[in-house]
């Protein structure tokens, strides 16, 4: 995804990370922050996402990020689009407070790191960038995958989760989070707390509920997150109906070399998280794709 400005003044380095304050380049430029130009980065990403997923609308936005305590990552890169950069996807997480079932049927109080929004530009889906910003993000939270909820993951997500973290056994839910059974054990980053029967409803409100209010096809007949991605793990077939027959995916995922660590300012590659890269069943080559 290209702009017509200069997205290297713009974001330094290549994994830049966003809070409300929309702040990278004041703290790379010691001068006012160029925020319509990053509010224009962060809305037409948004836009791409909620098309790529089918939402009604985008879940992403300047203003979004701005009114939430939200962290965002955006990928870049910068030697593309005759050295102004593209911007390749991005990832967003938040901390939400959720009401869970364990395994034993249990409601309890949490508040885990969410994966709330994640996408990578379709013509550069499955050439490792997705994993590169999830790495990356897990070393920046130094949180582990199966500690974390998704917001609804999308078929194409949840194959991701299983190929590079073996998160597969999801802990079913009555929300639109779904947790892997990992979860309920690593009480460290987890704050579980047993809910009283009688506490009302609709106190705490899913984020999805607001704001992924898709009824997909599939989702008639089964409730979520019972309903898997049909077909083998790693590639489900893409169905006419399925969201993602809208995306122009690059097909299965070629033999990869390995993977580069992702470039972690301030964080040594020797903080990676082992519990997703020792899962990975290959690495990853990264071609390089003229898109715009
Ligand atoms: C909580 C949420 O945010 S849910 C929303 C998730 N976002 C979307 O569905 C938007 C469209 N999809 C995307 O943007 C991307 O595919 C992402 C973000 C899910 C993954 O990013 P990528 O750069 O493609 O992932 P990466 O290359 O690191 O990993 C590839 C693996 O992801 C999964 N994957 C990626 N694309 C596809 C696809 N078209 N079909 C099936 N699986 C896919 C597979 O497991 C794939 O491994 P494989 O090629 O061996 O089958």
């Amino acid at each position: 995804m290209d702009f017509p400005f200069d997205l290297n003044a713009l974001f330094t380095e290549r994994i830049t990370v966003l809070d409300n304050n929309l702040s990278a380049a004041r703290r790379a430029y010691g001068r006012p922050d160029p925020i319509l130009q990053i509010s224009t980065v962060i809305d037409e990403l948004g836009k791409a996402s909620s098309k790529a997923q089918q939402l009604p609308a985008p879940i992403t936005s300047a203003a979004k990020l701005q009114a939430n305590k939200h962290h965002l990552y955006i990928l870049k890169d910068g030697e593309q689009n005759g050295g102004r950069g593209v911007i390749v996807g991005f990832l967003k997480v938040g901390y939400k407070k959720l009401f869970l079932l364990d395994q034993r049927g249990a409601h309890l109080e949490t508040e885990p790191l969410c994966v709330l929004d994640f996408y990578v530009t379709e013509t550069l889906q499955r050439h490792g960038y997705g994993l590169e910003l999830f790495d990356f993000m897990l070393k920046h939270k130094r949180v582990e995958p199966e500690q974390m909820a998704y917001d609804r993951p999308s078929p194409k997500f949840l194959s991701f989760l299983e190929k590079h973290c073996d998160l597969k056994n999801s802990v079913p839910q009555v929300n639109n989070f779904v947790v892997f059974t990992g979860f309920f054990q690593s009480r460290s980053a987890v704050q579980l707390r047993k809910v009283l029967p009688k506490k009302p409803e609709g106190e705490i409100k899913p984020y999805s509920l607001m704001e992924r209010e898709v009824v997909r096809e599939e989702q008639r007949v089964l409730p979520w997150p019972f309903v898997r991605p049909v077909g083998p793990p790693h590639s489900p077939p893409l169905l006419p109906s399925s969201p993602q027959s809208r995306s122009l995916s690059v097909g299965s995922s070629p033999s990869r070399a390995p993977l580069r660590p992702a470039a972690a300012p301030g964080t040594p590659s020797s903080q990676l998280n082992d519990s997703c890269r020792a899962k990975r069943t290959s690495s990853l080559n990264r071609s390089r794709l003229s898109f715009h």
